[in-house]
């Protein structure tokens, strides 16, 4: 479904990705694993067109992306829940739902998107009216996801989903991100998180220094702390 291959790019003269190959299969949940700093966020940036690539190749379901601006590579049928979530602190959460499916073609349409969006997160629906700023970090990142989702995704991209999240809100969220792949949509997961990405992920890949520097099924990878000493260098 997204294949990269030797993909470079960064910011002005500082090159962050150095050549970075991976895939996502259709169906697949894959996690990317790496450190702080390791280019993570730059790699979904690059994928999502917000900053230009430099090098390499960047296709989905076989058509090139690459150097298209974020507005196309959406419409495609990707989506990025970003990290920190980027909510909007004074739009309520039902203003966040209807900006996700913005591009959609009528407003039937639009309610049945936000419907099924909520049907991953029915905490959500006694909160529609109350503004972003005021939800809890938990209840912030049911409202990325799911402003992600009312665009129905092919393809979900998450960055470091878990972060400032208590475990049992974490551990809910693992259940989340398997019932959409249940339901057909392709997942890359960013994080730092090896239980969550390890939990919910088939394949994994390892980032450091703006390169792939190991990957393979999950099961492959089962001394998390080989793992984790990988990727910290
Ligand atoms: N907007 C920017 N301008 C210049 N350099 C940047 C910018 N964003 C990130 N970088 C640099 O690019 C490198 C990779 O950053 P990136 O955010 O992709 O890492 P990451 O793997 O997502 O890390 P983390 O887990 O800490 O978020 C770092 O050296 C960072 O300082």
């Amino acid at each position: 479904m997204l294949d990269i291959t030797g993909l470079r790019a960064g910011y002005g003269a500082h090159e962050v990705l150095k050549g970075l190959s991976m895939r996502v299969g259709k169906g697949q949940v894959v996690a990317l694993l790496g450190g702080n700093g390791a280019g993570k966020t730059t790699t979904l940036s690059a994928i999502m067109g917000l900053i230009p690539s430099q090098g390499g190749e960047i296709a989905f379901e076989s058509n090139s992306i690459q150097g298209q601006p974020a507005h196309r590579v959406f419409r495609h049928g990707l989506s990025l829940v970003p990290q920190w979530r980027e909510l909007f602190t004074d739009m309520s959460v039902q203003e966040h739902l209807e900006l996700g499916a913005i591009a959609c073609a009528s407003r039937g349409d639009l309610d049945a998107r936000v419907a099924s969006a909520l049907d991953y997160f029915p905490e959500l629906r006694a909160h529609l009216g109350r503004r972003a700023g005021t939800l809890s970090g938990g209840q912030q990142q049911m409202v990325a996801i799911a402003r992600a989702l009312t665009a129905r995704p092919k393809l979900l991209m998450l960055d470091e989903p878990s972060m400032g999240l208590a475990p049992l809100v974490v551990r809910e969220l693992g259940r989340t991100i398997k019932r959409l792949n249940e339901a057909g949509t392709s997942v890359l997961l960013v994080e730092q998180n090896m239980h969550l990405a390890l939990g919910v992920a088939s394949y994994v890949y390892v980032i450091r220094a703006g390169k792939i520097i190991t990957h393979g099924p999950t099961g492959d990878f089962h001394d998390e702390k080989e793992l984790f000493h990988s990727y910290i260098g």
